[in-house]
């Protein structure tokens, strides 16, 4: 129940200030020279912030604890000026004590200090209820205050139904709705939700976040593909043989089952976010680095993106995880995981074969993949070069292949496959790589969201016809995999993938 008392909390008023928003646009590009990232902190920091009310709902989930609030607190300590009213709610029963103790804990991981974070405990109220009924979202109404922001952090099927029961009238326009992913549950029901979204807040009020998207090495894409010279001029299919998008990673399925066994790895992850990580790999050059451009030429790329092959046999695979083991750790098999339905067959590995449809993409074959419970964790882009033309007239047919640029997403790092003449031979060919470490952003993903959207930049949001388009690429591959077109293959846990799948990169 929404106990009375908290209707129409009442809060410290904003200071009378300027909103010292971040520019709208990427500001100084990641770089080895940490001072880049630092610029922005800085620069932002020195300016006063209005005062935000972030109103959580899941409040009380594994996603507020985990990501939302320690990413809150790495913004806060590089920008302890920004002024945030947090008004949590969820099912739970959480007395207030375990509330302010939840975010003090959670505000502390991201390196806030001490002051700041008790200023925040302070304010922050909790409700138990449920957002669903009439009650629910006149109670979240009586929550706006000033300029407000409403965070989603709750299951698909349940942000589509709590903006369903919002939606009865226009939100006012100091409102920001900021929704996880997946957007919806298929292209149809997406297609819904953005116009649920649409008939109560224009567009700029609704920020769906990709946490990808908040990742410096994610946005380092852009400094490397165009402010190098060595690499823009060759970044198309007359020199790009390949490209990978890989996300592999060695945690299991971590009690996640509510959500996650609706969803599996294809829309967990590919239809979520590898795709606009491919975005960022080969949209075209913006004219300049703002939410515009930038998502305009997101939509760009992923309108011209389809399956390799209508025939989703060709174009994905899928598989499971089974039990085994990782780093000594025993892991049990997907489907004996607590909460998995068997028979709902979803994957924990997907990978997809897709093509960009314009001339700088012409033939070029594009992996998408991701897995869970893989024993060697892999994140990161490959770009294949092609070979140079007439090398085995120079070298002999064994000369080494090609050459390749990987960007590791996590930790940060980029790797570069260049061909040398071996040691001690005059005209043996063999690869020598040249690699770096990217620096850290002290900035977690979701602080860097955050920032956009307490900031109303929509910069890094998903816009609504971007989500539509990363439904409508996979689509095909799971009606396919739902008609039982595609085999489920199996991989034991640790292992990487099911041993007949022929290795990528
Ligand atoms: O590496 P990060 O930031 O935890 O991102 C990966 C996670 O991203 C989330 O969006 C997925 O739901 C998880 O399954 C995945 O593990």
């Amino acid at each position: 129940m929404w106990p009375s008392e908290q209707k129409g909390l009442t809060f410290p008023s904003p200071p009378a200030c300027s909103s010292g928003r971040r520019p709208d646009t990427l500001g100084p590009m990641q770089s080895n020279d940490s001072s880049a990232s630092q610029a922005t902190a800085t620069s932002s920091s020195e300016t006063e912030h209005e005062t935000t009310t972030l109103v959580i709902l899941g409040a009380s989930g594994d996603l507020t604890s985990r990501l939302l609030l320690p990413g809150l607190g790495t913004l806060l300590k590089a920008e302890p000026e920004r002024r945030i009213r947090l008004v949590g709610a969820g099912r739970e029963e959480l007395s207030h004590d375990d509330w302010q103790q939840l975010v003090r804990r959670t505000l502390s991981v991201g390196g806030c200090t001490d002051e700041r974070i008790e200023q925040i405990v302070e304010a922050a109220r909790y409700t138990q209820g449920d957002i669903l009924g009439e009650e629910g979202s006149s109670w979240l109404r009586d929550q706006i205050e000033g300029r407000t922001v409403i965070y989603f952090a709750l299951p698909p099927a349940i942000t589509l139904k709590a903006c369903e029961a919002l939606a009865d009238r226009p939100l006012p326009a100091n409102v920001t709705l900021a929704l996880e992913k997946p957007f919806g549950a298929d292209l149809e029901s997406a297609r819904h939700l953005n116009r649920v979204l649409a008939s109560m807040a224009r567009e700029e009020q609704i920020f769906r976040v990709d946490h990808f998207l908040g990742r410096g090495t994610v946005l380092n894409l852009l400094g490397l593909r165009f402010a190098n010279r060595i690499f823009e001029p060759v970044w198309n299919t007359d020199n790009i043989e390949s490209i990978e998008v890989v996300f592999d990673e060695d945690l299991a399925l971590e009690g996640r089952a509510a959500y996650y066994d609706n969803a599996g790895a294809m829309v967990d992850m590919l239809q979520s976010h590898l795709l606009l990580v491919l975005a960022m790999v080969a949209m075209e050059q913006p004219a300049k680095l703002d939410a515009v451009d930038f998502r305009d030429l997101q939509a760009h790329l992923l309108r011209s993106t389809h399956l390799w092959s209508a025939d989703a046999t060709e174009s994905s695979r899928r598989a499971r995880y089974t039990a085994g083991e990782i780093d000594g750790r025993a892991v049990p098999s997907y489907v004996d995981e607590e909460g998995v339905d068997p028979e709902r067959g979803t994957e924990t590995l997907a990978e997809v074969k897709v093509r960009i449809d314009n001339s700088r993409w012409a033939n070029v074959p594009i992996t998408l993949r991701s897995g869970k419970a893989i024993g060697e964790p892999k994140y990161r882009v490959v770009v294949h070069f092609k070979r140079v033309a007439h090398l085995p007239e120079l070298f002999g047919d064994d000369v080494v292949p090609h050459n390749a640029l990987t960007l590791d997403i996590k930790p940060g790092r980029i790797e570069m496959l260049v061909t040398t003449n071996g040691a001690g031979h005059r005209f043996q060919l063999e690869h020598t790589v040249l690699e770096a470490d990217l620096p850290d952003s002290p900035v977690r993903p979701y602080g860097e969201i955050l920032a956009g959207i307490l900031d109303e930049n929509p910069l890094l949001g998903v816009r609504s016809d971007v989500a539509e388009e990363c439904w409508r690429i996979v689509t095909p591959v799971v009606e396919a995999w739902r008609a039982g077109e595609v085999p489920m293959d199996e991989y034991p846990a640790g292992s990487t993938g099911p041993e007949h799948w022929e290795q990528l990169l």
